[in-house]
C-alpha cells in the first residue's frame, strides 16, 4: 500500500494582526501594533498550500477559529449584544479584547500532536489537540480545533480523537512544534521524538530563566500513552534552556525532522550526544539516520531565529528527493541560504531548497512549518479524509475568490473594536465551513 505525508495548513484567518501577545516570541513583540493585512497572509498562505499541490504532495486546509471570541469576554464578565461586548472590552480591557482577536489558529503545528497508524497500538491515527496553556490567547483554540479535527478525520475505523491535556501549565502542550517523527518509510513504524521545555513536577532540573518553556515533559508522555506509542519507539529530549531564553519559543524554531533527517542547530538541545544515540539506537543501527547539525559558526542562533532555518519544511518528492521549504527571509540571509545551497551538494536527501513568501505569518513568529500540521497516511486512510478540505486546482480558485469576497486588506489596532469585524468573520466562515463540508463547527452555528 502507498503511503505518504499529507500537511494540513492553517487558514489565516479574518482578523489577522499584530498584537504582541507571545512573550519570548521575538518577531510578534517586535512587530506589536503594526498594521496588517488579513487578504494578504490568506493569500501568502494559500499559495503555499498550492505550491505544495503542485509538488505533488497532498495538502490540506484547516479552517480559522471564530475571532472575536465573544463567549470568552462574556466569561470575562462582558454583558449586552455582541456589539456591546465588544465595545465594553475595546473600553475597559483592550489587551483582552486584542488577545481574543488573535488569529493564531493559524499556525496549525499547534493545533495537535498526530500518530500515525504504523505507530499506535490500535492501528489507529491519533489525534490530541495541544491545549496551549502558555498564552492566553492560543488556550482558547483547543476546543474548536478538536471539532474541526473531528470534521475533516470523521470515520472512527481509521482516526481516534483525543481531547486535549488539562488546562494548566504542569501540563502545557504545544502539539507537533514539538513533535517530529522520524522512521525509514512513512508507512513503517517509526520513533516519536518528543521535545520538551522543562519538567514540571521537578524544579530542581535546567529550565528557561527569562522566557517561559511552553511544554513540559509530563504532557508529551500523556500524548505518548493517549496515542499508545510503545517506550522502544519514543524519545524525549529537552530543550535548552538557553535558546529558549534568546527566543527559541518552539523546538521548530531550532529543529526539523522529516523520514530519516534531523536538522538541528548544535545548541538546540539539553544531553544533545547521549540522546541522539538514545534516537540513531531506537531508529535502528543499521538503518541510515542523517543528523544534520548546524553549527553556530555556521548560523548563529539569533540569525536562526531572525530567518526561520529551522521553521522550514522538510518534504519526501515523489522521486524520493527530499526538498526544503524555506522562507524567503533564508533567501535574504547571506549566511544561511549559502548554508542551504551547500546543504543541497552534501551527501543527506536534501537536494532541493524552495523560497516562499509568507512574511505576514512570520511577522508574528510563524513560519511555513508553523503553519502546517503534518498527517502521515496510507491511501486508504486518506480516502476516508473529508475530501473537501484537500487542495485541489478548484479549492485554491474557490478560497482565494472567498477571502478576495470577505477579508479586509487592512486590520489595526483600532479595527478590532469594530463589531463589523465580528460580522464579516461569521459570514465568512459560515460560507467555509460549507465549502470544506465541515458541518456547524463554529458556536454561532450552534444556535
Ligand atoms: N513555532 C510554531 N510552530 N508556531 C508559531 C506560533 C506563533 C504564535 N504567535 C502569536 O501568537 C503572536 C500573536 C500576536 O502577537 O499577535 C505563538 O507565539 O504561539
Amino acid at each position: 500500500m502507498k503511503f505518504f505525508e499529507a500537511n494540513f495548513d492553517g487558514l489565516v484567518g479574518p482578523t489577522h494582526n499584530y498584537a504582541g501577545l507571545s512573550i519570548g516570541n521575538v518577531a510578534s513583540l517586535s512587530n506589536a501594533k503594526n498594521s496588517s493585512s488579513p487578504r494578504q497572509a490568506a493569500k501568502q498562505g494559500l499559495s503555499k498550500m498550492k505550491a505544495l499541490h503542485d509538488l505533488g504532495m497532498v495538502q490540506g486546509v484547516l479552517a480559522p477559529q471564530e475571532r472575536p471570541d465573544v463567549y470568552t469576554l462574556r466569561r470575562l464578565g462582558f454583558t449586552g449584544s455582541d456589539a456591546q461586548v465588544i465595545e465594553k472590552a475595546a473600553k475597559q480591557a483592550p489587551a483582552v479584547l486584542r488577545a481574543v482577536c488573535s488569529a493564531s489558529s493559524m499556525w496549525t503545528a499547534n493545533a495537535a500532536t498526530i500518530s500515525p497508524s504504523a505507530d499506535t497500538i490500535d492501528g489507529k491515527v491519533h489525534f490530541t489537540p495541544a491545549n496551549l496553556t502558555n498564552k492566553f490567547h492560543r488556550s482558547l483554540e483547543p476546543v474548536t480545533t478538536g471539532k474541526i479535527l473531528q470534521a475533516m478525520f470523521r470515520n472512527p475505523e481509521h482516526f481516534a480523537h483525543h481531547t486535549h491535556l488539562p488546562d494548566n501549565d504542569h501540563f502545557g502542550d504545544e502539539g507537533a512544534a514539538n513533535h517530529t517523527r522520524l522512521c525509514s518509510a512513512y508507512g513503517k513504524r517509526g520513533v516519536e521524538l518528543f521535545v520538551f521545555g522543562r519538567y514540571a513536577f521537578d524544579s530542581s532540573k535546567p529550565a528557561p530563566k527569562r522566557f517561559p518553556a511552553r511544554h513540559t515533559l509530563e504532557a508529551c508522555e500523556a500524548v505518548a500513552r493517549l496515542h499508545g506509542l510503545s517506550d522502544e519507539h519514543v524519545v524525549y529530549m529537552q530543550q535548552n534552556p538557553d535558546v529558549i531564553d534568546q527566543g527559541v519559543f518552539h523546538n521548530d524554531v531550532i529543529a526539523v525532522g522529516n523520514q530519516n533527517v534531523l536538522f538541528y542547530h548544535q545548541q538546540a538541545f539539553v544531553d544533545s550526544q547521549a540522546k541522539l544515540n538514545e534516537l540513531q539506537r531506537k531508529f535502528g543501527n543499521d538503518s541510515e539516520l542523517h543528523l544534520i547539525e548546524v553549527l553556530n559558526s555556521e548560523v548563529s542562533v539569533a540569525e536562526a531565529i531572525k530567518t526561520y532555518l529551522f521553521n522550514t519544511q522538510v518534504i519526501t518528492l515523489a522521486n524520493g528527493e527530499m526538498a526544503i521549504i524555506a522562507p524567503t527571509e533564508c533567501q535574504d540571509s547571506a549566511a544561511v541560504s549559502s548554508y542551504l545551497a551547500a546543504l543541497t551538494e552534501r551527501n543527506t536527501p536534501i537536494k532541493q531548497i524552495h523560497y516562499y513568501d509568507v512574511k505576514q505569518s512570520m511577522q508574528n513568529g510563524g513560519g511555513p512549518a508553523c503553519l502546517r500540521l503534518r498527517v502521515a497516511m496510507s491511501e486508504q486512510e486518506k480516502q476516508a479524509v473529508n475530501q473537501n478540505v484537500l487542495m485541489s486546482d478548484m479549492l485554491f480558485t474557490t478560497l482565494n475568490q472567498w477571502v478576495d469576497k470577505h477579508y479586509r486588506d487592512q486590520v489595526s489596532e483600532a479595527d478590532l473594536a469594530d463589531p463589523q469585524l465580528l460580522l464579516e468573520s461569521r459570514t465568512a466562515l459560515d460560507e467555509l465551513t460549507q465549502i470544506l463540508d465541515l458541518g456547524s463547527v463554529y458556536q454561532f452555528q450552534q444556535v
